[in-house]
């Protein structure tokens, strides 16, 4: 088990299949990312499609090699040590099992290139089975295409542990997977992460999954990590609108507004600040930031939101209301027996209300937290 460092890394690859921005701009796939995880910590890594996910667990892995910064493991500098000499554990999408072996077979390889003796691969690969729990050993005398898609990703799993690593590396390890197979084995790896301990890297694009797996999670986007954070941390204070938006579902709604006089100014109507805000923000164009749960739902001064949809949530015990307010999409956690209706009135709750500047993404009030001027 190691403690992580990935420090000022910058990475780009060869200049003919460099992303290219608007205006002609060139971006790197790394663009200076830095992260560390705490010993035992799983961090998970989220965004969206060609962000640099990727990109980061190869540098990590040693399988590819960054053009600026430093990985450390445990405080060594490793970024030009090979890969097979770093001690990780790496899990991606498709299980790469040895198609000819079984299970064990599988299990015990490394064992066999690394000159062990037969008697501490059969030990090790008893030990990591029964570790693994419930079911595996019978996995063990299978070979690979006889296993569903789920099973083969604990074998993959599992050969990882029996080297004991020192780090664990997983790439979207479960997006193959059909949506029942998927949820259950995330749950299966989730407890074994717990029960393991090993620092984890775990990739996806799901933010649902991020959540779920990690003790913390870091949210990319073009080469950057934009914010790190348990999920309560990003939910509730987002260092930008990126993040804002990014986490949470349904996400938080975003609404041009201006403020005029002590007035919020949104399309089909206006509501009055509190005092303490009216003093705080500044006159003219922002945007205003809600997520469903922070709404008050027909009050006197609502401005009127056409519900376009609803959608049960029986487990909440609620309903989400989903209609515009101008081109801005809004979604409204309402009870579960709200009445069928065409037409709400909404008001923020000025306790749960976020302002983001109107051309950048800067958060200019942010709920709880005090002063961000
Ligand atoms: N071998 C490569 N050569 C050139 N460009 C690459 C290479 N690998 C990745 N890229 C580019 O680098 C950027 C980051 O890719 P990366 O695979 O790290 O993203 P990702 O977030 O993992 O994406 P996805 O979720 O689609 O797998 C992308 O723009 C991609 O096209």
């Amino acid at each position: 088990m190691a403690r992580i460092e990935i420090d000022r890394v910058r990475k780009r690859y060869q200049a003919e299949r460099i992303v290219d921005l608007p205006g002609g701009r060139e971006r790197p796939a790394l663009n200076g990312v830095s992260l560390r995880l705490a010993q035992g910590e799983t961090v998970s890594v989220v965004g969206s499609s060609g962000c640099g996910k990727s990109t980061l667990l190869k540098v990590v892995a040693g399988l590819e090699y960054p053009d600026e910064g430093r990985v450390l493991y445990n405080d060594h500098d490793v970024t030009y040590v090979r890969p097979q000499e770093r001690g990780v554990g790496m899990v991606f999408q498709d299980y790469a099992l040895y198609p000819s072996m079984k299970g064990k077979g599988n299990l015990a390889y490394y064992f066999e290139v690394h000159d062990r003796t037969e008697e501490e691969a059969e030990r090790r690969v008893r030990e990591t089975a029964d570790r693994m729990g419930v079911g595996f050993e019978t996995l063990l005398g299978r070979v690979p295409t006889t296993l569903s898609g789920g099973e083969q990703q604990r074998v993959a799993i599992a050969r990882c542990i029996v080297r004991e690593p020192q780090l664990f590396l997983m790439d979207e390890p479960i997006s193959n997977l059909d949506a029942k197979l998927r949820e259950r084995t995330r749950v299966e790896i989730r407890k074994l992460l717990r029960k393991f301990t090993i620092t984890t890297l775990y990739v996806t694009h799901d933010q649902q999954e991020a959540v779920f797996m990690g003790d913390r999670i870091a949210v990319m986007r073009d080469g950057d990590i934009e914010q790190v954070g348990t999920f309560d941390e990003l939910y509730s204070t987002p260092a930008n609108l990126f993040v804002a938006t990014f986490i949470g579902s349904p996400p938080m709604a975003v609404i041009p507004a201006t403020i005029e006089r002590g007035e919020v100014v949104v399309p089909g109507g206006t509501w009055r600040l509190p005092p303490d805000l009216a003093g705080k923000l500044p006159a003219g164009p922002v945007r205003a930031g809600v997520r469903p749960e922070g709404w008050i739902l027909d009050a006197p001064d609502g401005v009127p939101m056409p519900v376009r949809h609803r959608e049960r949530i029986p487990t909440e015990r609620a309903t989400f209301l989903y209609g515009h307010l101008g081109e801005a999409n809004v979604a409204v956690t309402a009870p579960i027996d709200h009445p069928d209706r065409s037409e709400v009135a909404i008001t923020p709750d000025w306790e749960r209300v976020y302002f983001f500047a109107a051309q950048s993404e800067e958060p200019l009030h942010v709920p709880g937290v005090l002063e961000l001027f």
